[in-house]
């Protein structure tokens, strides 16, 4: 409990940050409305997301601001003018940049703080909502109605946790929980220490009923049905057949299990501190020796937003995978990195860099006629055999095209199906060596690069003693 108690101390933000949060609010807010009266549009400008729910980490400064147009508008409007209306804004404001999710919108920077600009629909209840984003107001109300302010410390205690072990964020990045997930299951359990009890004990898929008033066995049946594929079902209150978690992978839900399960035995300030791991970039390249560690290196010219670009390279990496298995190469495991500027990175680590040369083909028994005879004809060409083994099988070995995995990727390239941002540029394949670590360092992946060749994240040490 101490360490909650300390680590709560230093994850309140302090009230100079309270300040300018809100000034900085104020001048966005005002700019936009000024905008929008001049267009003649009349729009509300609200917070949302975390700041409105008073459920922010100190030192984070990411406004959510949504800017609720009327109904009578369309979505191309919304899209067309009401976007422009907080772009003309923005550029006014300082420093911004176009985004898009599945809907455009503008991130403006004003004295340290990053502000989202997103245009919405002001609906008369979530049952009504035209884009996805229309639903957030309805979040914000139900949080700040559900939630105290001893309940909404918990929320900082488990996002910090989540952000630790690596689990926090819906992002294709990282498949994991959303600050509006944790919010609902602080919602549920109260405590952070509660939650990670319950969480400690999860089966998978793993159910969790926020709602009143349901049959909750029928309705886990329909979610079920809407979403075949999740690992942990957890409905929207303001919208019960969305599934809040429906990108938690089974990855990250294991890790935040076994997390939680080692943190209840030893709790320690280090499950809510991300070190990195006190390692030279010099020795993470000698621990891959005697192993086979392979880098392929993407150049990216025009990236697309993050979630397109992650999405695009993890379908790769499973691709990648899928190819060298089916050329006898044993994967061991495989993972993705990405600036999200100007470089991806996929790297496998496989038991063995190099194969036989020669592959053995065993064939059927010769009593069975037909297909030892096609066995036969189809294997003629090959270098050795056929022969009959002690088995009584027909046997053959034939020379592989490619036996080191290096010239199997470079030789697969074409068939990676690289989707279309990665697609014109193939991708330079290599042993990790030190120019790739330093160049890897370089752009930001030592925790990445570390963590795979270690190969046990940092928090795991407090779980094995
Ligand atoms: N996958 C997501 C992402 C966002 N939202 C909505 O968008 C708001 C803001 O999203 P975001 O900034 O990602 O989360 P926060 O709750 O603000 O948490 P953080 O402290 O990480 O910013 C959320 O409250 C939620 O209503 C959502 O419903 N589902
Ligand atoms: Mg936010």
């Amino acid at each position: 409990m101490d360490v909650e108690k300390k680590v709560l101390e230093m994850l309140k933000p302090k009230r100079e940050e309270y300040e300018l949060i809100e000034n900085v609010y104020k001048k966005i807010a005002e700019k936009i409305e000024e905008k929008a009266s001049s267009s003649g549009i009349q729009v509300e400008v609200t917070l949302q997301g975390s700041i409105a729910h008073d459920t922010w980490l100190s030192g984070d400064r990411d406004l959510d601001i949504f800017v609720l147009f009327p109904l009578t508008m369309t979505l191309e409007e919304l899209r067309a003018k009401g976007f422009n209306i907080l772009l003309e804004a923005a550029k006014e404001i300082g420093r911004y940049e176009l985004r898009f999710a599945e809907h455009p919108y503008v991130r403006v920077f004003l004295n340290g703080v990053e502000a989202d600009l997103v245009p919405a629909f002001k609906v008369p209840d979530p049952g009504k909502i035209v884009s996805a984003v229309d639903r957030t107001p309805f979040h914000t109300e139900y949080i700040n109605k559900t939630l105290t302010p001893e309940d909404k410390d918990q929320v900082r205690l488990l996002k910090k946790f989540m952000k630790t072990i690596g689990v926090y964020g819906a992002e294709l990045k990282t498949k994991g929980f959303s600050g509006y997930a944790v919010e609902l299951l602080v919602a549920k359990y109260k405590s952070f220490r509660k939650i990670l009890e319950e969480a400690s004990n999860w089966e998978i898929p793993i159910f969790i009923n926020t709602l009143e008033n349901v049959d909750w066995e029928v309705f886990k049946k329909k979610l079920r049905r809407k979403y075949p594929d999740s690992v942990i079902y957890m409905p929207d209150p303001v919208d019960p057949l969305r599934n809040v978690t429906a990108n938690v992978s089974l990855k990250t839900l294991s890790t935040f299990i076994l997390g939680a399960r080692c943190y209840l035995n030893s709790p320690s300030i280090d499950f809510f501190n991300a070190k990195p791991q006190p390692i030279s970039i010099d020795e993470v390249v000698k621990h891959s020796t005697n192993r086979c560690l392979v880098v392929l290196k993407y150049t990216l010219s025009d990236p697309p937003p993050p979630d397109v670009l992650w999405g695009e390279l993890q379908r790769v990496e499973t691709n990648v995978v899928n190819l060298l298995n089916n050329r006898d190469f044993e994967i061991m495991d495989s993972s993705t990195w990405t600036n999200e500027k100007d470089v991806a990175y996929i790297i496998l680590e496989a038991s063995l860099c190099s194969i036989p040369e020669y592959k053995l083909y065993i064939g059927p028994r010769v009593t069975v006629r037909e297909r030892s005879e096609s066995f036969i004809s189809k294997h003629s060409q090959n270098e050795y055999g056929p022969w009959i083994g002690k088995d009584g099988r027909l046997r053959s070995l034939r020379k592989r095209r490619t036996y080191s995995i290096v010239d199997a990727l470079r030789e697969l390239a074409s068939e990676y199906n690289s989707p279309p941002h990665l697609k014109p540029i193939t991708p330079s394949v290599s042993r990790l060596h030190l120019e790739i670590a330093e160049e890897i360092v370089e752009k930001g992946g030592y925790a990445w690069l570390v963590e795979f060749v270690l190969k046990k994240p940092s928090w795991m040490a407090k779980c094995t003693g």
